[in-house]
């Protein structure tokens, strides 16, 4: 039995499952649907974009109930008063928050942080719009169980789904995970356009459907040009509003010079990563602090800080993968964490964080255009400013001119999906992701 129900310019399709898999594939072949299982019945929900004179189901008139619109999940989908909330609890207003990637592994340790209140603060109500794929969508029900049975407080609403020009709609904060990961065999030009294409597509969505000052961290690798990408499908959002994750890198600098002064970590301030996230990133000791002195006063090893260190710092990931069998994503959902946080609360006076933001108008003489992790400040409204009274030696520029290199030949590589035109790969021999060794 079929039966298909039917709005302007959507066509809703309730199927049996023995009529499921050869519609789903045939339409999802043609790039037309977004399918969706439900949950504890044999039916699924199809949301299609083809005209209603191309289904050959049977057509029941329905008015259509504004719910059944919506991709919220379980619990979430009971109706309750957030307002008379916010006034008994002094609440803040819900805000909407997507994740994409949203069944891997970062995220998996990042949901329940952002649930638990520790990322927005204890007043701050979440809706969760959980971003996956066809294949992923039943991993996403099973993230959504586990965040409905931990009862957080402040966790309104969990919505999942394929789609990203329905999964981004309103959000104000676009944190983007998902992406493929450089496997054997995989050259890093067609790694850059695979996941490019990914970053385009949601660049669109984001430009489309989502709050005007969005904020989006872009974590899925190679994040700067991802980023870069997202930013330029993406003309009606600010472009200073585009951040690729670069705070792992920092939190791992900071470590390791903590570990070699012999001080605790929280000692070290002032930690700047310029660059990409890559193996070219530039973990900047003539700047950072420890106990308040330059970093140079406190470990007198400077043969160590420039190549032990540096070289630590930028293929700590790599190490770890080694040790782990998989990438960082505990300690990369933390970042985010941090990176998050550094937007929402105002920076401590005389310090700084690092995120890679788009360049131009920067005080550095790096080049314009691109995506390049620098020192930021913020007064905590989400927005931030370079930070300008940084000092730079040969040392430093020399480090920073090869990572620029390397984001200016991605950038080209991408120029197919930036809107510049043709794409010239050229990428320098040794790029790599910290992940890479
Ligand atoms: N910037 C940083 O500091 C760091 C970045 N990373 C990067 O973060 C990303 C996610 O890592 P992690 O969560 O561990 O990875 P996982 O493999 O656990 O999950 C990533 C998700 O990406 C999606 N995905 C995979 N392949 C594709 C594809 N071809 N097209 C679209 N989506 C795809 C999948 O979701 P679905 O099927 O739902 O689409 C998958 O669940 C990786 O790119 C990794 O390199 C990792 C560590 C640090
Ligand atoms: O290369 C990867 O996927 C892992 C990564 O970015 C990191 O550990 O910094």
């Amino acid at each position: 039995m079929a039966v298909a129900e039917l709005t302007p310019s959507y066509t809703k399709i309730h199927l049996h499952s023995s009529e499921l898999s050869f519609l789903s594939t045939r339409l999802f072949n043609q790039r037309q649907c977004a399918f969706r299982p439900l949950p504890k019945t044999q039916h699924a929900r199809i949301s299609c974009s083809v005209a209603p004179n191309q289904v050959q189901v049977p057509i029941p008139v329905q008015t259509e109930d504004p719910k059944s619109k919506a991709d919220c999940y379980g619990v979430f989908c009971l109706t309750y008063d957030l307002k008379a909330e916010e006034e008994t609890r002094s609440w803040k207003k819900l805000i909407n928050i997507a994740v994409s990637g949203a069944a891997g592994m970062i995220s998996n340790h990042l949901l329940f942080k952002i649930a638990s209140g520790e990322v927005f603060g204890p007043d701050q109500p979440i809706a969760l719009k959980l971003l996956g794929s066809e294949k992923s969508f039943q991993a996403l029900e099973g993230v959504a169980m586990e965040l409905e049975d931990s009862l957080f407080p402040l966790l309104r609403e969990v919505s999942i789904g394929i789609d990203p020009y329905e999964v981004f709609q309103d959000v104000e904060w676009a944190l983007l995970i998902g992406a493929k990961p450089r496997g054997p065999g995989l050259e890093r030009a067609d790694l850059l356009d695979i996941n490019g294409n990914i970053f385009a597509e949601q660049g669109k969505a984001l430009n489309a459907v989502a709050s005007r000052n969005v904020k989006v961290i872009v974590v899925g690798n190679p994040c700067n040009t991802n980023a870069l990408i997202c930013l330029k499908n993406a003309p009606n959002i600010p472009a200073k509003n585009f951040h690729a994750l670069t705070r792992l890198d920092e939190n791992r600098a900071k470590c390791q010079l903590a570990l070699k002064a012999g001080v605790f970590y929280d000692k070290v301030s002032n930690m700047t990563i310029w660059g990409n996230h890559s193996t070219t990133q530039v973990p900047d000791f003539l700047n950072a602090r420890i106990n308040g002195l330059p970093v140079k006063d406190v470990i007198k090893d400077h043969k160590w800080l420039e190549e032990e260190f540096t070289v630590k710092v930028q293929k700590r990931g790599g190490v770890l993968i080694q040790k782990w069998g998989r990438s960082s994503a505990a300690s990369t959902s933390v970042s985010i964490v941090d990176a998050i946080r550094s937007l929402v609360t105002p920076t401590p006076e005389g310090d700084w964080f690092s995120s890679g933001v788009y360049t131009n108008g920067n005080p550095y003489g790096i080049a314009e255009d691109i995506v390049f992790s620098m020192p930021c400040r913020s007064k905590g409204d989400g927005d931030y400013e370079l930070v300008k009274d940084v000092m730079f030696d040969a040392f430093l520029r020399k480090k920073i001119s090869k990572s620029e290199a390397e984001l200016l030949a991605e950038k080209r590589c991408v120029a197919h999906l930036t809107g510049e035109g043709v794409a010239v790969c050229d990428l320098p021999d040794d790029t790599m992701l910290p992940g890479e060794m």
